[in-house]
């Protein structure tokens, strides 16, 4: 690990104490976080160069989510990209399988390599685009960041749930026509507000289920 990034490492816990989770977190999510650097400036992965500004708009935000996931068994995180929010979820929270869906050959690529060097023994890639992924048993969440509208997510993965799964969304401001655009069956469970330490834009989670007959 390269001394700026490991000079990240108060901010990582100071924001990981604001969040609930453990300080000794920090060094695996570093390990990824330099990973991440160091591929993306030959890969260009993700349009945010700088470390430190990864540390809150990357890993932070992702983990911000984190208590809406705990206790499910499995999700899928569509889009993924460079493992976003899928990779920090997973190392914060072992009980969890994650599979990573991403159509992108380099961030596939990526993807391997960062399960390999971090070993997340939680983690699966599934290079694959959403809408012709088959897994073996649907999830009982499939999350998205920064991929798509609300209709169109579910469009390309609404299969992938569960009767009973959901879609957990990240969203900045919260996207009312998008709400009012959901496919026929489909309703918000759930609105939640979320502070990512470090950033002042707004952010919400958004949890959209099935309608029950
Ligand atoms: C803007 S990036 C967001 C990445 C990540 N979720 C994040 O928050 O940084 C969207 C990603 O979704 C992937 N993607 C878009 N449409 C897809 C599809 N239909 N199937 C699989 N991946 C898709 C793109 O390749 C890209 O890596």
């Amino acid at each position: 690990m390269t001394a700026d990034i490991a000079a990240l490492r108060p901010e990582l816990e100071a924001g990981l104490a604001q969040l609930a989770q453990e300080p000794a977190l920090a060094g695996p999510l570093l390990d990824y976080l330099a990973l991440l650097a160091r591929w993306n400036a030959t890969y260009n992965l993700t349009a945010i160069r700088d470390p430190r500004e990864m540390l809150a708009k990357h890993l932070l935000d992702s983990l911000a989510m984190q208590p809406f996931v705990r206790g499910l068994a499995a999700l899928a995180d569509l889009g993924s990209g460079p493992g976003l929010p899928g990779i920090p979820l997973a190392i914060v929270t072992p009980g969890l399988q994650v599979t990573l869906v991403e159509s992108n050959g380099k961030k596939a690529r990526f993807l391997r390599e960062a399960v390999r060097q971090l070993k997340l023994g939680n983690v699966q890639v599934a290079e694959s685009r959403i809408e012709a992924f088959r897994p073996a048993a649907p999830f009982a969440a499939i999350t998205a960041r920064a991929l798509a509208t609300l209709p169109l997510i579910l469009e390309l993965g609404g299969h992938l749930l569960a009767p009973a799964g959901r879609l957990l969304a990240m969203k900045g401001v919260v996207p009312a026509d998008e709400i009012a655009a959901l496919p026929p069956g489909w309703q918000v469970a759930a609105i939640h507000p979320l502070q990512v330490p470090g950033l002042v834009a707004e952010r919400h989670l958004l949890e959209i289920a099935r309608r029950q007959a």
